[in-house]
């Protein structure tokens, strides 16, 4: 039986950007031959983060360009011993700041020895037509990565 590459797609949305994000990532990984498991933060169960070897996070900028504070943060502190050596994609939609959120993001990523791919993928508002594709390509990008 042909092992297929497992990737977790693990999202925080407030409306539905990063969502309509994830599912489209979650698309792109599933075109280019691996398995997406998409999953909104509130239903992961943290026991099963080194189940995946690579894993797409998703959180839009929430105040004070931050992560969102009540779930997302506290998701990210629990898995972030986990997330040395794994390959790790960032993506969220943002408002009126310039993406300062996803740079300080990024660099904790890399603080804690992950494998970053690429840069964030960051979207103003909702993904429109390119900003979904965009998302499509992304996925299929990190699934070869
Ligand atoms: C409470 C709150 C705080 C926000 N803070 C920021 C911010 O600091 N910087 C920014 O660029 N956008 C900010 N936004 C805008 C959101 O990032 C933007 O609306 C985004 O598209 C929401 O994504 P979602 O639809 O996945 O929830 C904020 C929105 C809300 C509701």
């Amino acid at each position: 039986m042909e092992l297929i590459d497992k990737i977790g797609v693990i999202y925080w949305s407030y409306k539905e950007s990063t969502e309509i994000m994830a599912e489209k990532i979650s698309n792109g990984i599933d075109k280019a031959g691996s398995k997406a498991v998409l999953i909104n933060v509130a239903d992961f169960d943290i026991n099963t983060i080194d189940s995946y070897k690579k894993i797409a996070l998703g959180c839009p900028a929430m105040e004070g360009e931050a992560l969102e504070k009540s779930q997302f943060e506290p998701f990210f502190l629990a898995i972030s011993e986990h997330l040395k050596g794994k390959k790790v994609a960032l993506f969220g939609s943002h408002g009126w700041g310039a993406g300062a959120w996803m740079e300080d993001w990024e660099k904790r990523v890399k603080d804690l020895g992950a494998d970053l791919f690429d840069k964030g993928l960051t979207i103003l508002g909702e993904p429109d037509k390119n900003g979904r594709h965009e998302c499509v390509e992304f996925g299929k990008a990190f699934a070869k990565f």
